[in-house]
């Protein structure tokens, strides 16, 4: 019996993959071997030694501690472009938000309560307070051409807007999704001088903690509305404040408010709900539980952040070990040659790196003894050896 915990509310997508007679599920679950999480930050948890595994039912992963997950080897997983969609379709509210002054306008249009039938007059003479442009012939810029980004981008053609994407990252699978409408620029600093929406789609990295910083938002066309439903930290808050007052920024649309944006005037705060569908929260839940399942069962490795993709399809009945290692020389020499010594043969074998981190996933028809894996937790460089 496995024993998994959540540190959030999760879909009941996650028992398609986490059957009751295999897995202990719950909030309260002590030495579980797996985490599932949405949101909630990891960074002040004490990883207890059962932990092999977190799944991330989402896309960021800046919740999570990776560099002390590598050091335990400890896998984590997340769930790329699950929840894409829904995030698309906000971004998309979320432009015409920033042009129309529809919030504004329907937070006015409350104040109207109680005036009996002069209501459709007060509307017609007050709406002019509320006018904003159209979308269609202007310039939109999309900063990161991921699973979100590509995904706005080509939505936003369909507005009639002239739209750029920035990624020099960008990888072939997005390269092939981006509509051939869109315009690759190599430079964020050209996009923002001219674009007249930008909407960020980056990961938080200590590479992109504050992109949007005075610098940056200075060189923009006057009046850019900007976009955030990446993270709150990607976008410096005093200056998106000296922006606004200047008129740099005639909006700022975040789904990461906090306690400086709120309440103040063109700026719209919406709580976080970019992945707030049925649809996404059970699409990344799935994900996220089939990934950790098969690692837990299989030694398998499917979407890590901080491992390597590894995948080898078991034969019926075969015994596995899995050995997370250091990528250093002589490694795979010393694993292959323990085993030979307690006279396993191997039937199957892979082996793969990420950056110092290595995983060898070993099949075998015989079941590795107590001897064998300790002998094998003895080798320098080994981090961890685990049987499946
Ligand atoms: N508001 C919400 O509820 C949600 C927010 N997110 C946020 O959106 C981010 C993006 O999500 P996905 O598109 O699914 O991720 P993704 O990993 O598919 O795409 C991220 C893209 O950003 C690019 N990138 C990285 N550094 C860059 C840089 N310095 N400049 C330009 N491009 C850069 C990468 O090459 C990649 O193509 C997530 O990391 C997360 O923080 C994701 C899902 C829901
Ligand atoms: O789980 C959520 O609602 C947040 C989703 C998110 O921010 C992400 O996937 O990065």
């Amino acid at each position: 019996m496995f024993k998994i915990g959540t540190l959030n509310a999760i879909s009941d997508s996650i028992y398609d993959h986490l059957p009751a007679d295999q897995f202990e599920v719950g909030k309260e679950v002590e030495g579980a071997q797996g985490i599932l999480v949405r949101s909630a930050s990891m960074h002040e948890m004490d990883f207890d030694e059962n932990l092999l595994a977190i799944a991330r039912a989402g896309a960021g992963v800046n919740n999570i501690p990776l560099d002390k997950a590598s050091e335990k080897g400890i896998v984590v997983f997340n769930t790329p472009g699950a929840n894409a969609n829904a995030v698309k379709e906000l971004v998309l509210a979320g432009l015409l938000l920033s042009s129309r002054k529809i919030a504004q306008g329907i937070e006015w249009a409350r104040t109207l309560k109680g005036q009996g039938g002069q209501v459709g007059k007060l509307v017609e003479k007050g709406k002019s307070q509320f006018v904003g442009p159209e979308l269609k012939g202007k310039k939109l810029g999309v900063v990161g051409l991921g699973a979100i980004g590509v995904m706005v981008a080509n939505a936003a053609t369909a507005f009639g807007m002239d739209v750029y994407g920035y990624d020099p990252y960008i990888s072939v699978k997005s390269a092939w999704g981006v509509s051939r409408a869109v315009h690759y620029v190599k430079s964020i600093e050209a996009m923002v001088e001219e674009c007249d929406y930008i909407t960020i789609h980056v990961p938080l990295a200590d590479a992109t903690r504050g992109m949007f910083n005075a610098d940056l938002l200075g060189r923009a066309k006057e009046g850019l509305r900007l976009l955030n439903f990446a993270r709150g930290e990607l976008v410096d808050t005093p200056a998106v404040l000296a922006a606004l007052q200047s008129g740099k920024l005639a909006c700022y649309v975040t789904d990461f408010p906090n306690d400086e944006l709120l309440n103040v005037d063109n700026v719209i705060c919406i709580p976080h709900l970019g992945a707030s569908t049925p649809e996404s929260e059970e699409n990344c839940a799935h994900m996220a539980a089939e990934q950790i399942a098969d690692y837990l069962q299989n030694g398998n490795i499917v979407n890590s952040v901080n491992f390597p993709h590894l995948e080898m399809p078991r034969v019926e009945g075969t015994f596995r070990i899995g050995v997370v290692h250091k990528n250093v020389s002589k490694m795979i020499g010393a694993i292959t040659g323990t085993i030979g010594q307690y006279n396993i043969n191997i039937d199957n074998m892979l082996n793969k790196s990420r950056g110092e981190l290595a995983y060898t996933l070993i099949e075998s028809n015989h079941a590795a003894g107590e001897d064998v894996l300790s002998a094998l937790k003895g080798i320098e460089g080994v981090i961890r050896v685990l049987t499946f």
